[in-house]
C-alpha cells in the first residue's frame, strides 16, 4: 500500500487535487480518508453552540481514530470512517465501509500538525493557493454547497480561519515532500505525482 497525505488551507484544492489524481487510476485500488470525516461527535451540544465551535483548531478532530483507521488499512483491515455534515455540524451517525486500498489518500487542513499521521504517509503533499484565493473559492463554495451566508463564512474566517491558517497550517509545508502550487489548476504537479505513485507501486 501507498499512503499519501495532502494537507493545505480551506480551499486550496486538495479534494480537486485527489479527485485528479485518482481519475486515472482504477476504482478498485485507491480509498480516501478524509479528515472531514474525523470531527469530533458534538451530539451533546445543541445546533447553536455547534456553530460557535473552531472548526480549524486541531483539537476539534479525533486524531486518535484517524490514526487507528489508517493502522488498521495499512495491515489490511476495512474502517468505518464516520460520515460528517457540514450543515448539521456534527457526524451523522453513520459510517461508510473503507476498505484497504493499493493507494490510499488522506486529505486535510490539519493532517501534518500530527507527527504520528505524518510518520504513516509514504509522500506528503502541500497543496498551495494564496490566502484571496482560498478566500473567494470557499465563499463560492460553502455558499453553495454547504448551505452558509456570506457573513458567516467571513466571520467565521476572519476569526478562526485566518488565524487558525498562520498558527497551525502554514507551517506543516515544511514536513512536504512535494508542494502544489494550485492559484491554477496545475496539470503537471498532477501527472508528476501520478509517476511516482506509479513507481511506488512497482518498487
Ligand atoms: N486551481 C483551481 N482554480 C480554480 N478553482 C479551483 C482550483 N482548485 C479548486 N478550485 C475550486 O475551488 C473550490 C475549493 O476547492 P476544493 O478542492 O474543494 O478545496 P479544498 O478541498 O482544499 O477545500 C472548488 O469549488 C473547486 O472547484
Ligand atoms: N462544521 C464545520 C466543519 C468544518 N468547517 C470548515 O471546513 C474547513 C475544512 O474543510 P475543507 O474542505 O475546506 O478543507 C475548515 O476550514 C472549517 O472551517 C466548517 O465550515 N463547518
Amino acid at each position: 500500500m501507498v499512503t499519501i497525505g495532502i494537507a493545505g488551507g480551506t480551499g486550496c484544492g486538495k479534494t480537486t487535487v485527489v479527485n485528479q489524481i485518482i481519475e486515472e487510476l482504477p476504482p478498485d485500488e485507491v480509498g480516501i480518508l478524509s479528515q472531514d470525516s474525523y470531527y469530533k461527535d458534538l451530539s451533546g451540544m445543541s445546533y447553536e453552540e455547534r456553530c460557535q465551535i473552531n472548526f480549524d483548531h486541531p483539537s476539534t478532530i479525533d486524531f486518535d481514530l484517524l490514526e487507528a483507521h489508517l493502522k488498521a488499512l495499512k495491515s489490511g483491515r476495512p474502517v468505518e470512517q464516520p460520515i460528517y455534515s457540514f450543515s448539521e455540524h456534527n457526524r451523522t451517525g453513520e459510517t461508510i465501509l473503507t476498505p484497504p486500498r493499493k493507494v490510499m489518500i488522506i486529505e486535510g487542513i490539519l493532517i501534518m500538525t500530527q507527527p504520528e499521521i505524518r510518520d504513516l504517509c509514504d509522500i506528503k503533499i502541500f497543496v498551495h493557493a494564496d490566502s484571496d484565493e482560498r478566500l473567494i473559492r470557499r465563499l463560492k463554495r460553502d455558499i453553495t454547497e454547504r448551505n452558509r451566508s456570506i457573513s458567516e463564512v467571513l466571520d467565521r474566517y476572519q476569526h478562526t480561519l485566518k488565524p487558525m491558517h498562520e498558527q497551525f497550517i502554514e507551517p506543516t509545508k515544511e514536513f512536504a515532500d512535494i508542494i502544489i502550487p494550485n492559484n491554477k489548476y496545475n496539470t503537471v504537479a498532477v501527472d508528476i505525482v501520478r509517476t511516482i505513485i506509479s513507481e511506488k507501486l512497482t518498487q
